[in-house]
């Protein structure tokens, strides 16, 4: 077994001598999301054997059927972050509308948006399931918090990153300063920096998406997957591979580590939805870690951080990954736009 080296604490306490524009207090808000993600990482790993497996009988306000372990995480969430001060309030796919804390003190400065569990499809089949999470500025001066205080465009996230709970748990986060990887160390219970400054290469011959849906795509969709399906002998002149685990955070956690491409596009299966993903708690905090290890964000026709959003649960079409495939993507759809106009 290999020695210990730098623990998350030590690394955000770093952080903040080193003045690298990581405030204390939002190290302290990491280190309580890093402490909730550990215990759910324990639940998960528990599986079967704590009777979290299974659906919980309800649906959220998404009209989802909620697994047990989806219920156990946002309460975990709720009830540890609910106890911080440096939190002024939360939004979570579970709830249908804000969490505000405040309950008789002075209200923190941050605003925690999270998917408490992502991939819940994947519990019962014993799939690696994640926490995604973004933190964004709080309003000051304001005497009621609202639901319009967390429309914030991605680009106004201070943090953003995601728990996965793999054959290994990894926190991976960023507050604008790169893209750091830790793995939970089972035996002493901390988080370890394990993986460094993430870049993801430029180029790939990976791409990820749910190809059951092909035939409710755009055109410039169709074009893309059709050329690299096409391989060595097609426009591309190169063979692709192609992976779905089906958890974004698996997805998203492959392509920081070897590079590729993954989409969830806009489909016609439900003209009124723009697609599969949420903004605020999947696209935004996932966009900025891959623009962050030096990958790109696109909905298509634009950066996926510069996205206004209008409603806390909206959805939004996802292209995200290695810089240059992304680029291919996002001119076939400029391509298309312009050809429609003219
Ligand atoms: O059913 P599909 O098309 O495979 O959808 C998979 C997508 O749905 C999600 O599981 C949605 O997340 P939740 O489990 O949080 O609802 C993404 O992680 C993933 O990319
Ligand atoms: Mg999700
Ligand atoms: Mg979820």
């Amino acid at each position: 077994m290999r020695n210990q080296g730098k623990s998350l604490t030590q690394f955000l306490n770093e952080g903040v001598r080193q003045g690298l524009g990581l405030e204390a207090d939002l190290a302290v808000l990491i280190g309580e999301i890093a402490a909730v993600c550990k215990s759910l990482s324990y639940a998960t790993r528990a599986g079967g054997l704590e009777g979290v497996l299974g659906t919980a009988g309800t649906e959220n306000v998404q009209g989802e059927t909620q697994q047990k372990l989806d219920v156990f995480a946002n309460e975990a969430m709720l009830d540890s972050l609910g106890a911080s001060e440096h939190v002024a309030g939360m939004a979570s796919e579970e709830l249908t509308d804000i969490h505000p804390v405040s309950a008789g003190r002075s209200r923190g400065r941050y605003l925690v948006v999270f998917d408490p569990l992502d991939g819940s499809s994947n519990i019962d089949v014993n799939v690696s399931v994640g926490t995604i999470f973004s933190v964004l500025p709080a309003p000051a001066g304001v005497s009621e918090l609202a639901a319009q205080h967390f429309l914030q465009p991605g680009r106004e996230q201070v943090c953003a990153g995601y728990a996965l709970y793999g054959p290994s748990t990894m926190l991976v986060l960023t507050t604008g300063n790169g893209v750091d990887g830790f793995t939970l160390d089972p035996r002493v219970g901390e988080f370890i920096l394990t993986h460094p400054q993430r870049r993801i290469p430029a180029d790939t011959r990976e791409f990820a998406i749910n190809m059951s849906n092909q035939r409710f795509w755009e055109p410039p969709m169709q074009r893309y997957i059709q050329e690299c399906l096409e391989g060595s002998s097609g426009p591309r002149g190169k063979d692709f591979n192609m992976r779905w685990v089906a958890s974004m955070v698996a997805e998203i956690h492959r392509v920081l580590i070897r590079g590729g491409i993954f989409m969830y596009p806009y489909d016609s299966r439900e003209p009124k939805r723009p697609g599969r993903l949420r903004l605020m708690y999947e696209a935004s905090p996932m966009a900025m870690l891959v623009e962050q290890a030096g990958g790109s964000a696109s909905t298509g026709y634009k950066q996926i951080l510069d996205v206004q959003p209008d409603d806390l649960h909206q959805r939004v079409p996802v292209i995200l990954g290695s810089r240059n495939e992304v680029t291919q993507v996002t001119s076939y759809h400029t391509q298309t736009a312009a050809d429609a106009a003219n």
